[in-house]
């Protein structure tokens, strides 16, 4: 495959506060950048924003993937290729919308898309071209920020935690941020307490899967067909029975906990239902999960604040059953804190580049169960 290189604003990027972010998360939609400036690192501003969605080919070759299945290495490797052209054309377009090119740019740092999770057996797999991705930007690119905290025992997962107190956290409000992706994960700013954050357990992933499935579309807008349909209670009580809900922090999980697979394992009679009530069962299992896990821990906290953030976030129906379900809590959207809900992933992973720089550790021990901080990620050279 032909790969053009994009004109290059960093080739000096000493002393540059200018980092880009770019994550593609495990709803598979698509890529989400930012060009930020650290020059104050617990204020970072945001420059440009860029999206890329995935074609209906590419997220079926990489939800394949999430599977194990034959020559997946030949498969890992063409798609780490193609997902690097893209996050390359997304940098292209950040640096034109940020000022045309004329600053450098620090280091990008690119989560890449994880394919597999499986830190019990020490991996997480994310698919990018690292090498190709500097060689296509002429930028130091930064990638792989999951296996040092896995490395030193960690889930190496969730890492947004860390990002979230140096930017969200309150000297006395109570603050919880709540992820809404492909899988929710959440973060507990408490004043006086070591912050803390783990994945709850699925967000948007069985949604987007069973609307798909049924209606070929790639996300139901606003909840508005869940909203047709009525949950199951015995379906739902049957999803709350995975053991994930139960087990305790730290704790991560995926897909391969999560999927249309494992909804099917509750017999044939969930495709017998009318669809719209599998929907409606399936956004309530996200919001009743969160709910229960977020009401435990507020109890303690009096005017605990929920911020949330991701696509979910846009999912009127879901948030509606959020706050129908945990009246005692304040919720809002990470734009009240300054940041719009769908630049916070991208956003933490420029922050991860930039502490990679700083020779920081980007990961909370805490959070993960890493024996020690780490300074995460492996870098790749610019083409000197
Ligand atoms: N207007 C909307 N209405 C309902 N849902 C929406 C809307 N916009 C986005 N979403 C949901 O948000 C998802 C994408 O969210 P996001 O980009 O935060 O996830 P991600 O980063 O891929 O996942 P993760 O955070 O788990 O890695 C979509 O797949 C869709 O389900
Ligand atoms: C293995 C993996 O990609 N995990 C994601 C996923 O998406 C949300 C949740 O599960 C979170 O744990 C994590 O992403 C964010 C960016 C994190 O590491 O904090």
């Amino acid at each position: 495959m032909p790969y053009a290189a994009v004109p290059s604003p960093a080739s000096n990027n000493s002393g540059s506060s200018l980092y880009v972010g770019l994550m593609s998360g495990t709803s598979l939609d698509g890529i989400d950048g930012v060009l930020a400036d650290f020059s104050l690192p617990v204020r970072p501003r945001v420059l440009a924003q860029a999206q890329r969605s995935f074609s209906v080919d590419l997220r079926s070759d990489l939800l394949d993937l999430t599977q194990p299945g034959i020559n997946e290495l030949e498969r890992a490797a063409h798609l780490s290729q193609t997902l690097s052209s893209l996050y390359a054309e997304v940098v292209h377009e950040l640096v034109q919308r940020g000022g045309q090119g004329n600053f450098s740019v620090a280091a990008v740092g690119c989560h890449g898309q994880t394919v597999r999770h499986r830190p019990e057996q020490g991996f997480s797999l994310q698919l990018v071209n690292g090498a190709l991705l500097a060689e296509l930007t002429g930028m130091t690119v930064i990638t792989d920020f999951r296996s040092g905290d896995i490395a030193a025992g960690g889930q190496g997962a969730p890492l947004v935690p860390a990002f979230h107190e140096a930017l969200f956290r309150h000297s006395s409000i109570p603050r919880l941020i709540l992820n809404l992706g492909g899988i929710a994960n959440l973060t507990l700013l408490i004043p006086g307490r070591v912050t803390r954050g783990y994945d709850t357990g699925p967000a948007n992933l069985l949604m987007d899967g069973w609307i798909g499935r049924c209606l070929g579309q790639a996300f139901d807008r606003e909840g508005g067909w869940a909203a047709q349909g009525h949950c199951h209670p015995v379906l739902l009580e049957s999803l709350l029975a995975h053991p994930f809900f139960q087990r305790s922090a730290p704790k991560s999980t995926g897909r391969e906990d999560f999927s249309l697979e494992w909804l099917a394992e509750h017999g044939e009679w969930v495709f017998s239902l009318p669809p719209e009530d599998v929907q409606a069962t399936l956004l309530e299992l996200t919001a009743r999960s969160v709910a229960a896990v977020v009401q435990a821990e507020c109890r303690e906290h009096r005017g605990t604040e929920l911020y949330l953030c991701g696509g979910g976030a846009l999912n009127t129906q879901l948030t509606k059953r959020l706050r129908i379900l945990m009246p005692e809590v304040r919720v809002g959207r990470t734009e009240d804190l300054g940041v719009p809900v769908q630049q916070v992933e991208a956003l933490a992973f420029a922050w991860l580049a930039w502490a990679r720089v700083q020779g920081k550790a980007g990961n909370l021990p805490e959070v993960t169960g890493a024996r020690h901080g780490v300074v995460l990620g492996a870098l790749y050279s610019p083409p000197s």
